[in-house]
């Protein structure tokens, strides 16, 4: 394996930089230390590496809008409703970031809006791993506890990126995080001939404000209907009636026995990716309201430009006990997995 550690930008007077592994195969994992974020997936193509998520050339430019590209996520993934919960007897309000009252992806000093501390682990010749880690006080978004997080990415020589978080808090907290990875498998600017298949029957009816209701809709029958996989461009033209215009929704997933729960494939350039978690729930947001004023590295921002596969537990869960549990007890450490293995 190859790895290198090295300087990528400055952002707010803070050095930025990228960890580098590269497997024998020629796929190279890049990552930020701001946000934890994805930087680089690559893989060897006809005309030189093709980068599988959606990137950005600046630091600035990954902050400059509400989409998260491909950042981490946390302390806890999705919408809380209302900023507030009870736990443990007690009720809690948190900082929110949406809306009247609704606290997106962990709040306004969530996982992406810090510069991680990092360091690269080369001693096992077939998997490298780039280890990620930052305190969140408590006071930071008024979650209880102060929480150490580690975000511990790995590339191996059979083409498997791992993602594993972890976290311990001074108090009883809740936890539920993932990463906001978007994916074009494809040459083309657009998502819309990549075929997606999730191991999911029903996925969550949402407010007016995204929030779940507690409610379950059954997918048969409808665009929601991936479970023997689905064109997206076929997908999103019946969505077209939608305030949405395409997908931001989340899956109520059901794990195959090696954990698979979703896999994105390009028929036309043969690339694939498939995405394994323990967890019950994937949101899948199709970029409807991407702006021209992004300046992604692909091009001008435009809707459908790439597609995000958030694997967490279903969100909002302190108020709905059947969707999970996400507290971690004081002093205990949580951990979580995502896997994304890569065909090319
Ligand atoms: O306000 C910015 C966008 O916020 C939403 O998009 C988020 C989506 O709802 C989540 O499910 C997903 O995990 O993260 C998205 C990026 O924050 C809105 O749905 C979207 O329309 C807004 O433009």
């Amino acid at each position: 394996m190859k790895t290198a550690t090295t300087k990528w930008d400055t952002y707010q007077n803070q050095a930025v930089t990228e960890y580098t592994i590269e497997n024998k195969n020629g796929v190279k994992l890049g990552i930020l230390s701001w946000g934890a974020t994805l930087h680089t997936l690559s893989v060897p193509s006809k005309d030189g590496d093709k980068n599988l998520v959606l990137s950005y050339h600046k630091m600035e430019d990954y902050l400059s809008n509400p989409f998260y590209v491909c950042m981490g996520i946390g302390r806890i993934g999705g919408r809380l409703g209302g900023g507030t919960f009870e736990m443990g007897g007690k009720t809690y309000t948190v900082d929110t970031n949406e809306g009247k009252d609704t606290t997106l992806h962990g709040g306004p000093h969530g996982f992406n809006t810090v510069n991680w501390d990092g360091e690269i682990d080369d001693s096992d010749a077939n998997e490298a791993k780039i280890i990620l880690s930052h305190t969140f006080k408590s006071s930071d978004d008024s979650f209880p506890g102060d929480m150490t997080a580690k975000m511990i990415y790995s590339l191996d020589n059979n083409d498997r990126v791992n993602l594993k978080f972890e976290a311990n808090s001074t108090a009883l907290t809740l936890f539920n995080p993932t990463l906001h990875v978007y994916f074009n498998l494809s040459d083309d600017q657009l998502i819309s001939g990549q075929t997606l298949q999730i191991n999911a029957k029903e996925h969550l009816e949402v407010t007016s404000e995204k929030i779940p209701t507690g409610n379950f809709i059954q997918n048969a029958g409808t665009p929601f209907d991936f479970s023997k996989g689905q064109n997206l461009g076929e997908a999103i033209r019946g969505m077209q009636g939608t305030t949405e215009k395409g997908f931001d929704d989340l899956f109520h997933v059901e794990p195959a026995a090696d954990n698979k729960i979703a896999e994105l494939s390009d028929p036309q350039s043969n690339r694939s990716v498939t995405i394994k978690s323990s967890r019950n729930g994937l949101v899948v947001f199709t970029a409807n309201s991407f702006t021209s004023d992004m300046k992604l590295a692909t091009g001008a921002g435009q809707p459908y430009m790439g597609v995000a596969l958030e694997a967490q537990t279903l969100s909002d869960t302190p108020h709905h006990p059947n969707f999970g549990d996400v507290s971690v007890p004081a002093g205990k450490t949580q951990t979580y997995e995502i896997a994304y293995e890569v065909k090319y």
